[in-house]
């Protein structure tokens, strides 16, 4: 069972390993929420090269190394090489601070889910590790019917309260 929560992490120091794909996609939520993102990796996806040299995130431009730790309060491997994750995990859980594995939902402290972003609600989405693919497209289906007026998400919600399981009847 997991603990659901929305973080702030606004002005918090984030440490990511790897600079591929992955690393790319942790690093683009982690700027919109305000993280102050430091990124180890010998070498950089073009857009993550253009955030570094826009002082965007900090980029250190080698191997990951168990110092590279100290400060960080959230950490994400996200490298290729699984020896390398699993020794940032150890390390990090050694150190106390929080870690999400690209490649190892059993060791990770958090995971992400997807998110549902309309303008005053945010809609997460997970299916605690099971299925990543499954959960990107659980996304783009709420988001294609809420776009075309949500009557399938409604129509469920309706259902849903129907049987005992919505607002007011718990
Ligand atoms: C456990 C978790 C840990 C974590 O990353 O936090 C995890 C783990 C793994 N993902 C893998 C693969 C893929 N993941 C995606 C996409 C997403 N994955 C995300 C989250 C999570 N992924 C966490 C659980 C989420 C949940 O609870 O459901 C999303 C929701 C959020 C985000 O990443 O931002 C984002 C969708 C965002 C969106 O678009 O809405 C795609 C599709 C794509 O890239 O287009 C693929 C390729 C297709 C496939 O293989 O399914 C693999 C196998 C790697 C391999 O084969 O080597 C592992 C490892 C494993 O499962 O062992
Ligand atoms: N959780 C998720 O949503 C997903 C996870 N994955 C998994 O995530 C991992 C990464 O995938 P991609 O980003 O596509 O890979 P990628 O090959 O694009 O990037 C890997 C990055 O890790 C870096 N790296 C390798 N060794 C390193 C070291 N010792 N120190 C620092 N950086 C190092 C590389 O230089 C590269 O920048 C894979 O293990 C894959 O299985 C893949 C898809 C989705």
């Amino acid at each position: 069972m997991y603990f659901a929560a929305f973080l702030n992490l606004q002005n918090k120091t984030c440490l990511v390993v790897g600079g591929g794909k992955v690393a790319e996609r942790r690093i683009g939520k982690l700027v919109r929420a305000g993280a102050k993102v430091t990124v180890v990796s010998p070498d950089l996806t073009a857009t993550l090269a253009e955030w570094a040299e826009q002082g965007v995130i900090v980029h250190r431009d080698r191997q990951y190394q168990a110092a590279d730790l100290a400060g960080a309060q959230l950490v994400f491997a996200a490298t290729n090489v699984r020896e390398v994750n699993d020794r940032v995990t150890d390390d990090a859980k050694r150190q106390g601070v929080w870690v999400n594995v690209a490649d190892n939902p059993d060791a990770c402290d958090f995971i992400v889910p997807s998110v549902v972003e309309q303008p005053s609600v945010h809609i997460a989405i997970s299916t605690l590790g099971a299925s990543p693919s499954t959960t990107k497209a659980l996304r783009e289906a709420l988001e294609a019917d809420l776009a075309d007026g949500g009557r399938r998400f409604y129509e469920q919600l309706e259902h849903l309260r129907g049987k005992g399981l919505g607002a007011g009847n718990e």
